[in-house]
């Protein structure tokens, strides 16, 4: 996938594209089914396929104190694309202007003229320019006028479930890792680096590596035990995680969130890693002693244990 910058190159002059348009947050199945229908039409008509992407969220350039909580990062976004097949990803800051655009001007003057866009796809109930006014029947006769195809791509069909991104996040607000790594087709990820805390996982037996977490704007899934897999110097190690107010030692109130990983000793402080949600365990609880909290824990182990070995 080549990554075009429109903040660093103003106008594409020797492509023209079968494209389509959006945040894309998280890269779900149902904005995977949309790209590969932008991949087939793309390859009927022997042209590259394009997704225009924004870096930044349109409601939080419009709102500046909109702190929307995201399923990825711009990075992670473009990495994602990438497993997609797409050709290209193109960015497009989203600025106070564009957002005044009409959707007929939007097509004009980003689509037909800074990117040559020749045919659009538009998912099914996607909606763009000023205010959303408008709607496929609209950028079908925009298409028209201003000679770009316009094509109405079909939903996803998904069991009961509604594929969107905020659907996602709810799922991970309530801990159904599963159910949204599902939706998503890769496993959910925080990633951050290893700070100090207490000091106190060490002398229950579980040291904790606490990860001050690099994307503040991501969701936080629901609090509580996860089986994880972390990712560490090029290296993959099964783990615990907790999400939590450590009610039972501490009284600070602050989420922490800390991975013990398995069959590891050594110094983590400063160094980075990535977590991957494999499976949810249990909520977060405040235990009377600290004793019934390492049972506790013992048993979480054998239960991270036991859901790791059934996802080989
Ligand atoms: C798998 C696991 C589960 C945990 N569950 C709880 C819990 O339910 N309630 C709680 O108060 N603390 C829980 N803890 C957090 C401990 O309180 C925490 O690791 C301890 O406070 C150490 O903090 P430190 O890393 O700052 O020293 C859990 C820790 C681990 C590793
Ligand atoms: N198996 C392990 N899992 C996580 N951290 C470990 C492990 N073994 C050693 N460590 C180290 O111990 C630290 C955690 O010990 P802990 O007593 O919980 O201290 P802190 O409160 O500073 O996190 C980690 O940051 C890491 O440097």
């Amino acid at each position: 996938m080549k990554f075009i910058d429109l903040a660093i190159e103003k106008e594409i002059t020797d492509l023209s594209f079968v494209a389509t348009v959006g945040f894309f947050d998280g890269v779900h199945i149902g904005h995977r089914h949309l790209i590969d229908q932008v991949k087939r039409e793309a390859e009927r008509r022997g042209l590259p396929s394009a997704v225009v992407t924004f870096p930044v969220h349109p409601r939080k350039v419009l709102q500046k104190d909109y702190q929307p909580a995201l399923l990825c990062g711009f990075d992670e976004k473009i990495e994602q694309l990438a497993t997609t097949g797409v050709d290209y990803c193109i960015s497009l800051p989203f600025t106070v202007e564009l957002s005044q655009l009409s959707a007929k001007e939007f097509m004009q003057k980003v689509l037909k003229e800074q990117l040559h866009v020749d045919t659009l796809l538009v998912g099914y109930d996607h909606r763009f320019g000023h205010n959303r006014e408008d709607s496929y029947p609209e950028y079908n006769q925009y298409g028209k006028d201003l000679g770009i195809n316009v094509i109405l791509a079909t939903e996803l069909q998904f069991g009961d479930d509604d594929v969107s991104s905020s659907q996602i996040r709810r799922l991970l607000k309530v801990g159904k890792i599963k159910e949204a790594n599902e939706l998503l087709s890769y496993n959910y990820r925080l990633s951050g680096k290893i700070v100090e805390g207490y000091q106190v996982g060490r002398t229950i037996g579980y040291p904790t590596a606490n990860m001050r977490v690099w994307e503040r704007y991501k969701v936080v899934p629901e609090l509580g035990v996860y089986a994880v897999m972390v990712h560490l110097r090029d290296l993959i190690y099964p783990g615990m995680l907790y999400i939590g107010r450590r009610p039972t030692l501490h009284s600070d109130n602050e989420i922490s969130v800390e991975v013990n990983l398995f069959d590891f000793d050594g110094n983590l402080y400063n160094q980075s890693m990535s977590v991957e949600f494999i499976d949810f365990i249990r909520t977060d609880r405040k235990f009377e002693t600290k004793e019934e909290l390492v049972v506790q824990i013992h048993q979480d182990k054998e239960s991270v244990k036991q859901r790791l070995k059934s996802k080989k």
